[in-house]
């Protein structure tokens, strides 16, 4: 099922963030949401996510929906191992195997079972972007997924992000035109 924003307005103190936002997020798509800093992306995804309430307009589409999140944070539990932190959030058939194969696809081979917070941040993020992918979800929703990752990595990232979503619906925001080539995405723009 498609998602549909109808003017949707968002206001903090006196400051309007989001203005009469009208979209549609069709099934199995991939979007990039691109604005300046401040304009409104995550209050946006947030609103999507149900994490905020908008103080006006529609959303339809989203009833009961299962959404796999990559946050601004990481997000991870910092004494567990990358493979427990992703078992966690995965079906209760998953297999370990697997989940240390795509561990090992993302350049995590040697810190498998590491505590997460003894990883650099790099690492982190590719933990965070592979729990989100391995989660039994047709909804995906990344806020900047690809933070702080060398050019070699993200290339490899973008890749890994495309092969593994085939079929399903991605948000995510970036400020990086490449990455938005790079995954084939639909640009939405928000306007400060
Ligand atoms: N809970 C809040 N209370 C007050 N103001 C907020 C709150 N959340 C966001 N804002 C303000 O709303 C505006 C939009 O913030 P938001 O984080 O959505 O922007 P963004 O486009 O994601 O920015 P960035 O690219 O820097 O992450 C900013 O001015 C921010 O200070």
């Amino acid at each position: 099922m498609d998602i549909r924003l109808h003017h949707i307005n968002k206001q903090f103190d006196e400051k309007q963030v989001l203005k009469d936002v009208n979209m549609t997020i069709v099934e199995g798509d991939i979007y990039c949401i691109m604005g300046a800093s401040g304009a409104g992306k995550t209050t946006l995804v947030n609103i999507l996510m149900g994490i905020i309430k908008q103080d006006a307009g529609e959303i339809t589409g989203m009833n009961k929906r299962k959404i796999a999140a990559v946050f601004q944070e990481d997000r991870l539990i910092e004494h567990w191992d990358a493979v427990k932190n992703i078992l966690l959030v995965c079906n209760k058939s998953m297999d370990e195997s697997k989940v240390k194969d795509a561990l090992e696809e993302v350049g995590l081979k040697d810190h498998l079972k590491k505590p997460v917070m003894d990883l650099s941040g790099g690492m982190r993020r590719r933990v965070a972007v592979v729990r989100a992918l391995m989660a039994d979800s047709e909804l995906i929703i990344m806020d900047e997924p690809f933070k702080g990752l060398d050019e070699a990595l993200k290339q490899q990232m973008i890749q890994y992000v495309k092969k593994r979503t085939k079929g399903k619906t991605v948000i995510l925001i970036t400020h990086d035109k490449e990455e938005a080539l790079g995954l084939n995405a639909k640009i939405i723009s928000i306007l400060s």
